[in-house]
């Protein structure tokens, strides 16, 4: 029988909709191979299937469907971590000068009240040499062993892996259970004493209070947990977990996804004129990074969506790397470009 690798290598191949993908801290490795070469898209988070959704809510969002697809599930043990030098020699100059005249940018239209924050992300292009499959999804998994691990294809979108650590909502009937991430700071040597400072602090409270007050008035119960350091990778990020139910009457996974995404943690806050600048500001198009992807309304109504960061895009023998962070009146914009650096590392370790 063929491989789970085996099979996505095959269907790659044959240009059809596939998704490999790990859940945080899962022992197994999960395939979904479309069956036929359709194209399949969301009207309203009634279908049931694995999504796959781009930041801007304009835009198609795209799903294979579990009854028009084979479900594969593999054991999973971690292989070893392969250290490599960092692969990427050529000078960032360029990008740097670019990216911090963007969040400068985005610094002065905070000052005119414009808004209060703002993400602003930034592409990095890198070369790739003998691009196997294999080897970065196995390295994906292994590295990031509480990272929502994915590979996915649709001749629509082309070939995305990413690791990301943050769940956009996960929902049991009418439960769901969110969380406000924000604020990063790389991985020093002593754990046991982490400080944070003031504009991190902030920006996390900021997306908090938005989830707060999107959810509010839509859910029966809504419980916001205490402040704690997450873990992700090279990076320690601040992050609060929400949960609740949503009012009986509702739809329940349209009216979470619509109330949520994109929150503050990629977007900005208001969401609205955020959203406006980035579009508008940033000089390359997001697609399907800080969009989501997952696993939508499973035979047992459940759904569990994750917010597409630390990813991908494979073009050729190219690896498209999108990194972003979020800017209030408080920002360096030198820190803003050295915390897009350490973020990139994440997905530059696996091309290595
Ligand atoms: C925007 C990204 O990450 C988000 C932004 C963060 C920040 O601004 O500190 C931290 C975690 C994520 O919510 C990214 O990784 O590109």
């Amino acid at each position: 029988m063929k491989t789970i690798i085996e099979k996505a290598k095959d269907h790659l191949q044959k240009q059809q909709p596939f998704v490999l993908y790990k859940q945080p801290d899962a022992n197994t490795v999960s395939g979904l191979f479309q069956l036929d070469a359709k194209t399949y898209t969301c009207v309203d988070y009634s279908e049931k299937g694995f999504v796959f959704a781009p930041f801007n809510t304009q835009e198609d969002v795209f799903f294979i469907p579990f009854d028009k697809a084979d479900l594969f599930v593999a054991p999973w043990t971690p292989k070893e971590i392969i250290e490599c030098p960092n692969i990427i020699s050529k000078s960032l100059e360029k990008e740097k000068e670019t990216h911090v005249q963007l969040v400068q940018k985005g610094i002065n239209q905070i000052g005119l009240g414009d808004f209060k924050k703002v993400v602003l992300a930034r592409k990095e292009s890198v070369a790739l040499t003998n691009f196997n499959l294999e080897d970065v999804f196995s390295q994906m998994t292994s590295r990031y062993t509480n990272a929502f691990v994915y590979a996915w294809f649709h001749p629509k979108t082309g070939l995305w892996m990413g690791a990301s650590p943050e769940t956009l909502v996960k929902i049991n009937e009418a439960y769901f259970e969110t969380m406000s991430l924000a604020g990063t700071q790389q991985i020093s040597e002593s754990l046991d004493h982490i400080d944070w400072g003031a504009k991190e602090k902030e920006e996390q409270l900021l997306v908090t209070q938005f989830i707060q007050e999107q959810l509010y008035p839509v859910s029966s119960s809504l419980s916001i947990g205490e402040v704690q350091t997450a873990k992700a990778g090279n990076l320690l990020h601040l992050r609060t977990k929400i949960h609740g139910e949503v009012l009986k009457g509702l739809p329940v996974v349209k009216t979470l996804i619509e109330k949520l995404h994109p929150t503050p943690a990629v977007c900005g806050l208001p969401r609205d004129k955020a959203k406006q600048f980035i579009l508008s500001q940033e000089a390359n198009n997001r697609k399907y990074y800080s969009g989501f992807l997952g696993l939508l309304n499973t035979s047992d109504l459940q759904s569990e969506l994750y917010v597409n960061l630390r990813c991908m895009e494979l073009s050729g023998d190219i690896a498209n790397l999108y990194i972003g962070g979020g800017i209030t009146q408080e920002s360096d914009p030198e820190k803003e470009w050295e915390e897009t650096v350490a973020k990139s590392l994440v997905m530059k370790k696996v091309l290595s």
